[in-house]
């Protein structure tokens, strides 16, 4: 008899890691068969974009919301059509599907969202990325932390090159103790364990709550044809500066005039990692998503006034995640 497809919801906070714990894992043999659909809350879909790098796995996109708030029919339709574009290839099932979620996504609505998919057979998990310097503090400030440990059949610490396990295995296991957590610093050992079946498998209930995000705003920057290269490293420079611990999240591309070379941009809080070019994808539109936390874009327009950069609100309607302070 042919084993069930795996359904493996990859859940984590806001830079937390899930990227590159999966782009680490789909080098690996262990990932053969493997279809991956990526969810960004912002409108850039950056993640799909790393992932697909260089590689022709089966993947699918769910840009531009929450999946967990406001993209749970587009989920089941996504599935279903991959799952029978792969029969209709004439190939065999699918051994897994990943999705990876937005960071604040939580996993108990998506859980539910699947039920229409019952007759598929899935075996689902869920797989939580953990960050070891950072959980913490993410976890006084934002629910959607618990709700991902809470929900994980695997809980995965990562950047333990940066910070000691201690702090953030104790919060892992106050919050979900039948969790297995993967301590691990070599990056692909922690990779295969992470979507190595686990002995507790399955989702506990989730934590109850509403599925908006009321403090948290999505932003899109895009820099005006004016801009220099240097313009767009002091802008980047002065939005850390500017917003200080309400900075969560920065990612996108962004393109030095006149080359034909994407660059990849990321900052997770404050801290801007080094520029990574893209070689393999020219075709990259320019822009970064900024995801802030208590400061909206007209705040940020208003505090960090500049002709040279347009700052927009993540379209709002239908979506209920990014509630976007008003004026
Ligand atoms: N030092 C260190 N950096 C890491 C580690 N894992 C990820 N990073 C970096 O952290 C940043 C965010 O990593 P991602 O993998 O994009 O995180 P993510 O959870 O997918 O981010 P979102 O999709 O925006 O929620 C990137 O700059 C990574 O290179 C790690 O184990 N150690």
């Amino acid at each position: 008899m042919m084993d069930s497809t795996e359904f493996i919801l990859l859940a984590g906070f806001l830079g937390s890691g899930k990227t590159s714990l999966l782009v680490d894992w789909l080098g690996l043999p262990d990932a053969a068969n493997t279809a991956v659909i990526v969810n960004e809350a912002g409108e850039i879909d950056v993640d799909g974009a790393i992932v697909a790098e260089g590689g022709t796995l089966p993947m699918a996109m769910l840009a531009n919301g929450c999946v967990c708030c406001s993209m749970t029919s587009d989920l089941v339709f996504t599935v279903r059509a991959l799952i029978e574009e792969r029969a209709r290839a004439g190939h065999p099932p699918f051994a897994r599907i990943v999705l990876e979620c937005s960071g604040l996504s939580r996993p108990g609505p998506i859980l539910r969202s699947l039920l229409p998919l019952a007759p598929l057979g899935l075996t689902v998990r869920v797989v939580s990325t953990c960050d070891a310097s950072q959980a913490v503090q993410h976890a006084a400030y934002f629910e959607e932390v618990s709700a991902q440990l809470a929900a994980a059949g695997t809980i995965v610490l990562t950047k333990l090159d940066l910070s000691s396990a201690e702090a953030a295995a104790a919060l892992a296991a106050s919050i979900n103790p039948l969790a297995t957590c993967v301590v691990e610093t070599d990056r692909t050992t922690r990779a295969r364990s992470a979507f190595r079946p686990a002995a507790v498998s399955g989702a506990m209930p989730e934590i109850a709550g509403s599925t908006a995000h009321p403090r948290v705003a999505v932003l899109r920057a895009t820099f005006t044809d004016a801009a220099s290269w240097e313009d767009r490293l002091d802008w980047m420079e002065d939005l850390a500066a500017f917003c200080g611990d309400r900075l969560l999240r920065v990612k996108g591309f962004v393109r030095p005039p006149g080359s034909t070379v994407p660059l990849l941009v990321q900052a997770v809080g404050s801290l801007f990692a080094p520029p990574l070019p893209m070689p393999g994808s020219p075709d990259l539109p320019e822009g970064l998503v900024v995801i802030t936390r208590d400061l909206g874009a007209a705040a940020l327009r208003g505090g960090m006034p500049s002709p040279l950069v347009r700052i927009a609100a993540m379209r709002e309607s239908p979506l209920t995640c990014a509630p976007v302070a008003a004026t």
